[in-house]
């Protein structure tokens, strides 16, 4: 049995996670602490493996408890620029033998269409990603959005692309969302969505549009309870669910 400690667990997500790991055979929730709980629960309870779904402001505070006392992670908190991930492969530098894994985005489909963007991008004059999410969401872009970004920068320089042609010189600020590595993102924030995200590509008379719809948030479980079992066997800081697939 997997002894599994769930951070955020009555969070939107956290709560989705707790009943994951409760229905799953191999696991067992020693473990759900949200706001207002005490973390040394997660040692007393004898965690081996904890998840995160809380909020960019505090997951590195959980993750530093976490290493330091050789608990494995499974985040799925949003908020990791290089100096974060720099920082985690510090701390884990010290504790060799625990795992880290750092997932934008846990559903199967998201991970697909960030591979189809990165594969679609070098073909096309002009992409620019759409991401459309529920509006409590606290950071913006997604982390999911930031990512495809860089991934789609990262194919479009190794194919030595040309910059994409935009001729805008006048507008409002804003109007042409953010840069993300040369990448153009705009973030939608409507009641109802949950976390959808769609990459448009176009070239001379056509385009192409990629698109993922996360209508539950159930479509995020399986990816955790995944990298829950993995997790042991990867120590030191993995980045992105697709490793732990081995799509990469
Ligand atoms: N990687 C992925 O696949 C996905 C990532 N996410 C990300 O996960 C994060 C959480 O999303 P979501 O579940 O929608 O957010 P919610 O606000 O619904 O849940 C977060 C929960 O964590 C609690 N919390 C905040 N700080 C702490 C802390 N220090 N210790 C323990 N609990 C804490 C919050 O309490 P309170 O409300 O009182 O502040 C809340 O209950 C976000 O960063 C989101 O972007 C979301 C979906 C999928
Ligand atoms: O906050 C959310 O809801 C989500 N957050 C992640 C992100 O920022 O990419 C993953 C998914 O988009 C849902």
């Amino acid at each position: 049995m997997i002894t599994v400690g769930v951070l955020g667990a009555r969070g939107r997500v956290g709560s989705e996670v707790c009943r994951g790991v409760e229905a799953a055979a191999d696991m067992e929730l020693v473990a759900a602490v949200d706001v207002g709980d005490d973390l040394d629960s997660l040692v007393t309870s004898g965690a081996r493996a904890v998840v995160d779904f809380t909020h960019p402001d505090a997951v590195m505070d959980n993750l530093e408890f976490c290493i330091d006392h050789g608990i494995h992670a499974v985040v799925g908190t949003t908020g990791f620029d290089d100096a974060r991930l720099d920082t985690l492969r510090r701390w884990l530098a010290d504790a060799p033998s625990v795992g880290v894994l750092i997932a934008p985005n846990f559903s199967i489909g998201a991970i697909l269409m960030m591979r189809f963007a990165a594969a679609a991008a070098p073909y096309y004059e002009s992409v620019e990603v759409v991401e459309l999410h529920h509006p409590t969401k606290a950071d913006a872009p997604s982390g999911t959005a930031r990512r495809t970004a860089e991934l789609i920068a990262a194919a479009r320089r190794e194919a030595g692309v040309d910059a994409m042609p935009d001729a805008t010189s006048t507008g409002l600020d804003g109007a042409r969302g953010a840069d993300v590595d040369g990448v153009r993102v705009h973030s939608v924030r409507v009641r109802g969505l949950v976390a959808h995200q769609e990459v448009l590509l176009g070239g001379p008379g056509e385009t192409l549009t990629i698109r993922h719809d996360s209508l539950d948030r159930a479509s995020f479980v399986p990816g955790v309870l995944t990298g829950v079992r993995e997790i042991a066997a990867r120590p030191g800081l993995t980045v992105g669910l697709e490793h732990v697939l081995g799509f990469i």
